[in-house]
């Protein structure tokens, strides 16, 4: 689908896609917002929410990329069959940013560079309302995003947004759910809602628990990938969802001020997603490993794969709360280099819960 050729400004909320069930069809005022990131991800939340506010700024750190969207409005690096809404502009990542005018900033880097980015643009991020749609967890700190933003800038209007959301299908406008992790302070929530109304959105209080849903599906995508290389029936695929599943709600239970997370976007929906879908990066490090087709040295393939920079501050957390994650330990070490998978995955079948 083109983006809209032609901007009327903010605009009534898309009430005929029926999907937003936030929107109150009331008319934006927010009108600049700035998305640090020029990835998928920060391409697909930027044409989100332009429909919805005045200008988007998207930040990115290639003049090519900048270049190609304010030329041709048009990401050329990660989507170059889109067209992106014309009051999305982009200017070229320095370590200030020219964030002034906007309400609202969201942070859609790699969990590996947020702090660094953070840190350097802690000023011009004060006093804005910050959302982090990043999944990953700092180690060895065993911080999530909002927690590293928040001691970078000392910004308490932090938020944070995820769930089933696979960029490109967000970047082309088909329909998606997203949990909101926010703070109690109204105002906030309100403007995170409107941001990004064409969503079906559920809300928690408890972001880090949101954050950390996201930071485990990344891990138990690598872990199916893996079982799935060597197992190929739908009985076994499911099998081992089911004991992924109830190891991270185990770990939810012990650490989730939510009693809702489970059956909210972030946590089951995102799981699911990832785990079963081949369009997941993480689930595709996972066969790709798992059939021997890559070895460790992937991360400096330029891929974004957050689970394998995470999985090792889970296990740490985890055992910080005396549980024990067999799977996880399982993903880390197969990634760590133990490639003799087969014997790895008929080990968590024997010790199966
Ligand atoms: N893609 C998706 O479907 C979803 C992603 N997310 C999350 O969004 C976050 C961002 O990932 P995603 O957009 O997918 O990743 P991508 O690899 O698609 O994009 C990452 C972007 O960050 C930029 N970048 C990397 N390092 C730096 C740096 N040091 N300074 C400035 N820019 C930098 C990259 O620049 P360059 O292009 O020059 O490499 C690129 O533009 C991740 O935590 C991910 O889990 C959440 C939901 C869905
Ligand atoms: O988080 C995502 C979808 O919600 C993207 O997953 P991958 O990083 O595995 O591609």
């Amino acid at each position: 689908m083109d983006g809209d050729r032609r901007y009327p400004g903010p605009q009534v909320c898309r009430e005929h896609r029926g999907h937003s069930r936030r929107c109150t069809g009331a008319v934006l005022m927010i009108s600049k917002v700035g998305v640090i990131g020029a990835g998928s991800m920060g391409t697909a939340i930027a044409q989100s929410i332009s429909r919805r506010a005045g200008e988007v700024i998207v930040f990115g750190r290639r003049q090519a990329v900048v270049d190609s969207i304010n030329r041709d409005n048009c990401n050329s690096r990660y989507f170059p069959g889109l067209r992106l809404n014309p009051n999305i502009r982009a200017r070229l990542m320095g370590d200030r940013l020219d964030v002034v005018d906007c309400a609202a900033v969201v942070i859609a880097v790699p969990s590996s560079e947020v702090r660094s980015i953070v840190s350097a643009a802690h000023e011009d991020l004060a006093g804005k309302f910050l959302v982090t749609v990043a999944k990953g967890l700092e180690y060895p700190s065993l911080k999530t995003m909002s927690e590293i933003i928040r001691d970078e800038t000392g910004n308490p209007n932090m938020a944070c947004f995820s769930g089933p959301t696979f960029a490109d299908e967000i970047a082309y406008g088909h329909i998606a759910g997203a949990t909101i992790g926010a703070g109690g302070d109204p105002s906030l929530r309100a403007t995170i809602s409107d941001l990004f109304g064409e969503f079906i959105l559920d809300f928690s209080d408890d972001i880090r628990a949101v954050e950390l849903c996201g930071v485990l599906k990344n891990v138990y995508a690598i872990g199916t990938g893996m079982w799935d290389s060597v197992y190929s029936n739908h009985n076994e695929h499911y099998t081992f969802l089911n004991m992924c599943y109830k190891e991270m709600c185990t770990f939810l239970r012990a650490i989730s001020l939510d009693e809702g997370i489970f059956t909210k976007f972030c946590c089951f929906g995102d799981f699911n997603l990832t785990a079963n879908v081949d369009k997941s990066r993480n689930r595709t490090l996972g066969l790709m490993v798992g059939k021997k087709i890559v070895k460790t040295p992937y991360l400096e393939s330029g891929v974004t794969f957050e689970g394998s920079r995470s999985v090792k501050g889970i296990i740490e957390l985890a055992e910080n709360h005396d549980i024990d994650m067999p799977i996880a330990r399982f993903v880390y070490d197969v990634l760590s280099g133990n490639n003799n998978v087969r014997e790895s995955v008929d080990g968590l079948i024997r010790k199966a819960p």
